[in-house]
């Protein structure tokens, strides 16, 4: 689980994170939302021990990331804005690499690679060089490089990014497949159909704050809309930045 408290974040004049507060339980999907700019990026940054915030809590199954932040790492599994993998490693290299500074032994990084080249369908792509990868490559090996240690909350800044149809709908399956072991799933997007399709609770969030949050039927009953897209038009103000 995944508690948030007040949490501010200034880069000189400008608020990125101002005032956000929110929790994401084990067993659900939470989706962060909100258009460009928003301050999604830099709240999942300080929850993942990335940045430091001016002010304000976080805790993650219950331990306070400012005074527990190697416990707190080993709990987490991170696909960061910049999925950042070493070009001339193969994807398995990258996440072994990964796995031994997790302190992993040998006989469970091979079996935790295998169940995730599985799950993530991407045996063929195993033992290639990194450089040249496609997006949705790219995606799917930092994100097994991201749960190699078997954490029980993830953290995914954008995760379908760049990816096409077929790669999106694989990888929504892939984080319903996470809530069904029961571990605590955020991520952040500025797709609402993407956040509607795949959330149990939705994080709304504009100019660095937390401007609405719930299930989509809460969303559309606080706004009084019953289409999800007009609901959130009306929380943000505007649509600008929100499609697909
Ligand atoms: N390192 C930084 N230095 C200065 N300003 C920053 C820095 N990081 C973020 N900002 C600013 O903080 C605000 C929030 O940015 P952030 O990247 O968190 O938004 P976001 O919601 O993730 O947006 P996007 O959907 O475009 O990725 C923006 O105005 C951004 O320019």
């Amino acid at each position: 689980m995944i508690e948030v408290t007040d949490l501010h974040k200034a880069f000189g004049t400008v608020k990125a994170v101002d005032g956000v507060s929110f929790v994401a339980k084990d067993g659900e999907i939470t989706g962060l939302l909100g258009p460009n700019g928003a301050g999604k990026t830099t709240t999942l940054r300080m929850l993942y021990t990335l940045m430091t915030p001016d002010r304000g809590q976080v805790r993650v199954d219950g331990l306070d990331v400012a005074t527990h932040a190697d416990a707190v790492r080993r709990r987490l599994g991170v696909l960061p804005d910049a999925r950042g993998l070493y070009k001339r490693l193969t994807s398995r290299e990258n996440i072994e690499y990964f796995a031994r500074l997790q302190g992993l032994d040998e006989a469970t990084i091979a079996q935790r690679c295998a169940a995730l080249f599985d799950a993530l369908d991407m045996r063929d792509i195993a033992d290639r060089r990194t450089e040249g990868f496609s997006q949705g490559q790219r995606v799917k090996t930092a994100i097994a490089r991201a749960l190699v240690h078997d954490p029980r909350n993830v953290i995914l800044d954008e995760p379908t990014n760049g990816l096409d149809v077929m790669a999106t709908r694989a990888m929504r399956t892939f984080l319903a497949r996470l809530r069904g072991e029961n571990r605590c799933v955020l991520f952040s997007s500025h797709i609402m159909q993407e956040v509607a399709a795949l959330c149990d609770r939705i994080v709304v969030i504009a100019d660095g704050k937390v401007v609405a949050a719930g299930t989509a039927d809460e969303l559309r009953a606080q706004t009084g809309k019953d289409n999800l897209e007009d609901a959130f038009v009306r929380i943000i103000g505007s649509d600008e930045g929100l499609a697909a």
